[in-house]
This record gives C-alpha cells, structure tokens and sequence, in this order.
C-alpha cells in the first residue's frame, strides 16, 4: 500500500493533535508537516508558520494538506495548495462565501474535499434528515447544536449543512434563538447553540406537528471519530484527478481506516 504523506495545517489546535495522534496508528498515512501559527516542541515531525507552508509543502513532497484551523486561513491555505499543486481536506467550518468561492476555484487546479463533518454518522444524519422531510412536508422543524466552550463558530458548520438539507426541501427562514414575545411563525426553523465544557459535537432535528414529534439526534463521543474520517478521506483524495469530491464519496469506498 502506498503510504499518503501529508501536512497538518492548525497542527497543535484540539483537531490538528487529534489528527496527528491517530495517523500514528494507521499505516496508510504519515504526517510529514504540521503547519501552525505557535510550534509544539515535543513534535517528531516539523513545524513550520503559515508564511513558511508554500516551500515547506514542496520540500518535502506532500501529497495531501489536512486542515482544521481557522475560517480566515484557509483562503491563504487553498491557494498555497494550487501553487504547489498538493491535495486539499478541510474541516474548518465558519467559511464565508468568498472563502468558499476560493475553494471552489482551487477544484479547479487540485483534488479538494471540504466537509463541516467527518463523521459518519453524521452522514447517516443528513439521509435520514432528508427522508423525514420528504416524509413530513408540513412539519415544524427545530434544530439544537451543542458543543465545547471553545468553540469559534455559530451555528456549528453541521448546522449550517443540515440547514441546508431542510433548504433543499421547502422555503424556510433561520430564527438565531427567541426571546420574549416572539411566537413561532410558518416556515421557521429555530436554531439554538449551546456552548459548555468538553462536548465533543451534538446535533438533534426536531420535526413536530399532527400529535407526534420525531427528533434524530447524533452525538460524536470523541474527536477521533471525526480524524479517521479525514484521515480516510485524505488517504482516498490522494492521486486523484483535481475536482470537487464530498465525505459521501468517500465513505461509498472505505469503512473506517480500510480499503472495502
Ligand atoms: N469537519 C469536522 O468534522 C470538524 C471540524 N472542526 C472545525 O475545525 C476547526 C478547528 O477546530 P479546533 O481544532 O477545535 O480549533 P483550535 O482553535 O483548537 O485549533 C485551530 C488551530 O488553528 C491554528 N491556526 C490559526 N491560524 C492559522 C493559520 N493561518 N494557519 C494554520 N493554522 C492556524 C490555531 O493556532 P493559534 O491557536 O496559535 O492561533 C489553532 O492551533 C474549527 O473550524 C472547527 O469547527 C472541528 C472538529 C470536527
Ligand atoms: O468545533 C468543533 O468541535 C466541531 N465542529 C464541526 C462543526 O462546526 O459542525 C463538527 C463537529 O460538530 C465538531
């Protein structure tokens, strides 16, 4: 098996240590380069700053940059990518539209996957998201994230996805929490993000009306979960022709760190 070499951008963030701890444990990925802003001494790979990634990524023949930074260094982040024509994995949610624009052109150039989940269950979600809607057209909708007191973003880039997924289906327009008087209205979906303590990520729809409420509900247990669904998505994108691929491509392919 050829092993995929890869750059870690945001390499000592909560995500970038995850990632670069559970790479130690398989064989079909080896990180090579972190890339972060403040360097982490007891690392047995190099470091470098962001202003440094554009040689680094060429010097030592990376094939695939895994990211889980910040919403404003990806731009820079894509762009080094096409310049040195390496493959490119991101998890980094809170993207704006030019930033997504970025990535789009980059797909030009290079393989680019951009997920705000990598788990699988989190696929699962969206499917069965998408068959309760078609299930329950009149349905009034809620959706509640939770996550770490860390956490930069909200709503939860998951959020934003699932948002989109009930946008597909029907018109509706997000109301960012209620206070006081403030009634539900047609085609509302209330969005609430709580933020407390270690939680690694949970997401719960709620679709309510006719007597009778269903609510799916996914819980990611630890950060690993969303690592080897990188890892495996990186592992994949390697060697591929430049393009757009999705997490759902990947996971047709692979079952948690293996080939099928
Ligand atoms: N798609 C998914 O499955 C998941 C996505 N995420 C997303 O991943 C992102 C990171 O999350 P998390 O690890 O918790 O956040 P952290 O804040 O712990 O880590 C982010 C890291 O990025 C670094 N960073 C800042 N600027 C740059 C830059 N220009 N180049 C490279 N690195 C930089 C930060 O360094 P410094 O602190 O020195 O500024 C920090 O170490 C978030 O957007 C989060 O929502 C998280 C989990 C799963
Ligand atoms: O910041 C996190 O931790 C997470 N971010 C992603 C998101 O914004 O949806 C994915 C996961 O929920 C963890």
């Amino acid at each position: 098996m050829t092993q995929t070499q890869l750059a870690v951008n945001g390499a000592v963030g909560r995500m970038g240590q995850t990632i670069r701890d559970t790479a130690t444990t398989r064989d079909d990925v080896s990180v090579a380069l972190g890339v972060s802003p403040t360097t982490d001494t007891e690392s047995d790979h190099p470091i470098v700053a962001p202003t440094d990634r554009q040689d680094a990524l060429k010097t030592r023949d990376i094939d695939v940059v895994v990211d889980f930074s910040t919403a404003d260094a990806v731009e820079p982040l894509a762009r080094d990518c096409t310049a040195t024509d390496v493959a490119l994995v991101s998890g980094t949610t809170g993207l704006d539209e030019e930033t997504r624009e970025v990535l789009q052109a980059a797909s030009e150039e290079v393989p680019v996957l951009h997920a705000t989940n990598f788990s699988r269950g989190v696929v699962a979600l969206q499917r069965a998201l998408d068959s309760a809607l078609a299930a329950l057209p009149s349905y009034d909708i809620e959706l509640l994230e939770t996550h770490h007191s860390g956490k930069q973003d909200a709503p939860s880039g998951t959020a934003t996805t699932l948002l989109e997924t009930v946008a597909d289906h029907r018109d509706v327009a997000s109301v960012h929490g209620r206070n006081g008087e403030q009634q539900r209205e047609d085609g509302e979906v209330g969005v609430f993000s709580r933020r407390a303590g270690t939680v690694r990520g949970e997401h719960e729809i709620l679709l309510a009306d006719n007597d009778e409420a269903l609510t799916l509900t996914h819980r990611a247990e630890s950060r690993g979960v969303f690592a080897v669904g990188a890892l495996d998505a990186s592992h994949w994108l390697a060697g591929r022709l430049a393009g757009r691929y999705s997490v759902v491509d990947v996971f047709a392919d692979t079952t948690n760190g293996d080939e099928t």
